[in-house]
């Protein structure tokens, strides 16, 4: 798979979504469709998204017992999207089950499987004071993506800190997808461990939301975000 910056549509409606893909000439671009969009539209909008040629991860992020994920990604499986997600959290059954699920379901290609190791949300400080986990955060990323690998997971979800650490130990062939990405002096909201689209060389794929979706020119944002990725793009000709 081309490594690609996976757009975010964090909107709350298949008509937002679609309208902004429109209007900004995005219709080439991957998306990422979360929570908010695929609770409201369903599968529909995939349908939609699948017919404008779009490559889609879609991350639902599901954490729940073996049995029930399984079915759930048997379930998912039949969007036949090009992504699709757990939390490692969940542990070594949780994913392994998430795979057989999604194998079971696929009639066709069967989709990448990612793993969540922590959220872009969560700092050092909030892991061991709120989830009561003392190991450093690269080292617990390391260890889910480890434990993601032997479940026989494609990669993980991990912020441009832990991408180079995480290829060196599960190999090259083990993707990395990093969200968290911000252009220069754009506002890291609720993010915690963010980077720049030129410091993420080692991520295998980006996903950015609100850098492209709110600002003024997401066209321009979005071009400038892959400039910078392939590290063609300086601030002085720009
Ligand atoms: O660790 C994670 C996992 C998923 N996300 C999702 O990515 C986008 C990021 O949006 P921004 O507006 O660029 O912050 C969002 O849909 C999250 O659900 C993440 O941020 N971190």
């Amino acid at each position: 798979m081309k490594s690609s910056i996976y757009i975010a549509l964090d909107f709350h409606t298949k008509k937002e979504a679609l309208d902004f893909l429109d209007v900004h000439q995005l219709n080439e671009a991957p998306v990422k469709v979360g929570m908010q969009l695929f609770y409201r539209e369903g599968p529909l909008l995939i349908q939609e998204l699948k017919k404008r040629g779009h490559s889609i991860f879609l991350d639902l992020k599901l954490h729940d017992i073996p049995n029930t994920v399984y079915h759930a990604m048997k379930s998912l499986a039949h969007l036949d999207v090009d992504i699709v997600n757990i939390h490692a959290s969940g542990g070594l059954d949780m994913m392994k089950a998430a795979k057989k699920g999604l194998e079971k379901g696929s009639a066709t290609k069967i989709p990448l499987l990612l793993a969540v190791t922590q959220l872009t949300s969560t700092d050092d400080l909030m892991l061991s004071n709120e989830l009561l986990i003392k190991e450093p955060m690269e080292q617990v990323v390391l260890s889910y993506a480890e434990l993601a690998k032997r479940a026989g997971v494609n990669g993980v979800v991990c912020s441009v800190a832990e991408s180079k650490f995480i290829k060196q130990l599960c190999g090259t062939e083990f993707v990395t997808v990093t969200p968290g990405i911000r252009l220069k002096h754009d506002h890291a909201d609720d993010q915690k461990r963010i980077a720049t689209p030129s410091q993420a060389r080692f991520s295998d794929h980006l996903v950015m939301g609100r850098s492209i979706t709110q600002s003024k020119n997401p066209k321009a944002a979005y071009k400038r975000a892959l400039k910078e990725w392939n590290h063609e793009y300086s601030e002085t000709t720009n």
